[in-house]
């Protein structure tokens, strides 16, 4: 068999489809971006494919090296993003081509079935009563939340007393029978982040989410030192290289690959067994549409250590276009109880609507993330 063509869909509400064709008439589909970078995705996909045309899509391994190490530099967001998305694509031929699930060629089923969770409260955390409300009503007992809004270098108690009060509100409202995890997604300084989850404690999130940016990971275990919360991070590493120095050093308590940012099944499937080595938990992160949650889940199934999902559905992220919109059979994502459970149709498992995507790929936003600026006019994390 042998790669014909590449063909990318930048789509709403802010994703990227990749279609990889075969001379065999198997098609394999990927899901390769960063969010806010698609084009920049899109272009390196691209580059990618000069090599990947007339190869056998079914040296994954091959390929995956040829594409890490071939062209000197290496690692980052924009190229472990496409070659994720390509690699998602590979696994998802593969599969098809032998008639088998991508679970089934990783060695089988290690569980039957994985909890999900879901995002409420947006940006700035608000309404997350509410919307915990309207998920448990559908069978979820696990939630994320931002854990705060901008928060200065270092801040003031008022700003410390809305972090708490809205984890009061929660634990009010619902005590143990839901947990949920807070994302500091990388707002917080290394001095802020030391004062918040000291008084976010008692109110036992169930983890604390990127506590400060991975460029500051030598805080996680110093911040993990001065508390019983799990930390977790790694929406933003992008290789098992990286993730090797983070468990190394100690500290995170569950590690969060982006499939489709880390370099895909291939590479985050070993750091899920480099975790396991640890002692560390899995959860994937995934903000994103229904490719990458697909290879999230088909790692989940054969990762003992993996722990829960990130899924987007309902998401502040999700405008223009919901998760399963560009999906022909709804059911491929088996929910119940909060609970994915496993697809036994070959490759991915995706069926993708084709003749959507490419009616939708003709509108396809530029989105951005938000640019926060403190009042003083600096620049701060979003
Ligand atoms: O945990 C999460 O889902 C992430 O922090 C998520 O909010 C970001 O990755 C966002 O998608 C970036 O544009
Ligand atoms: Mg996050």
């Amino acid at each position: 068999m042998k790669i014909t063509r590449l063909t990318t869909y930048r789509l709403p509400p802010r994703w990227m489809f990749l279609k990889i064709e075969t001379d065999e008439g198997i098609t394999g589909w990927g899901e390769p971006v960063i969010e806010g970078r698609a084009r920049s995705v899109e272009a390196a996909v691209h580059e990618l494919s000069e090599y990947l045309v007339g190869q056998d899509p079914a040296r994954i391994n091959d390929l995956w090296q040829v594409m890490y190490r071939g062209g000197f530099y290496r690692g980052g967001p924009i190229l472990m993003s496409a070659i994720a998305g390509i690699d998602q694509a590979l696994w998802d031929i593969k599969g098809k081509a032998l008639g088998v699930p991508v679970y089934q060629l990783l060695g089988g089923l290690v569980r039957d079935s994985i909890k999900a969770y879901s995002w409420v409260g947006g940006d700035r955390p608000a309404e997350v009563i509410d919307g915990i409300q309207k998920l448990r009503a559908i069978g979820f007992d696990t939630f994320k939340l931002n854990g705060c809004e901008e928060m200065g270098i270092i801040d003031n108690s008022r700003k410390v007393d809305a972090a708490v009060n809205t984890v009061a509100q929660i634990r009010e409202a619902f005590g143990s029978e839901i947990e949920f995890g807070l994302d500091f997604h990388g707002r917080v300084s290394a001095p802020m982040a030391k004062v918040l989850i000291k008084e976010l404690e008692p109110y036992r999130p169930l983890f604390i989410e990127e506590p400060v940016l991975a460029e500051q990971a030598e805080y996680y275990p110093r911040l993990a030192a001065q508390t019983h919360l799990p930390i977790a991070a790694g929406e933003r590493m992008f290789s098992r290289f990286e993730f090797k120095r983070v468990l190394e050093a100690g500290g995170l308590a569950i590690l969060q690959p982006d499939l489709s940012h880390a370099g895909g099944i291939t590479e985050c499937y070993k750091i899920a067994a480099m975790a396991e080595s640890y002692d560390v938990a899995l959860a994937p992160h995934c903000p994103l549409g229904p490719i990458a949650l697909a290879a999230c889940l088909h790692v989940d199934f054969v990762s003992r250590n993996a722990v829960f999902q990130e899924q987007s559905m309902g998401i502040h992220y999700n405008q223009g276009a919901e998760l399963l919109d560009y999906v022909i059979n709804k059911d491929d994502f088996k929910m119940d109880d909060g609970h994915f459970y496993p697809s036994n149709k070959p490759g991915l498992g995706v069926e993708i609507n084709e003749e959507l995507v490419i009616e939708r790929s003709k509108n396809a936003p530029d989105w951005r993330n938000p640019l926060w600026r403190f009042p003083d006019g600096s620049v701060a994390e979003w």
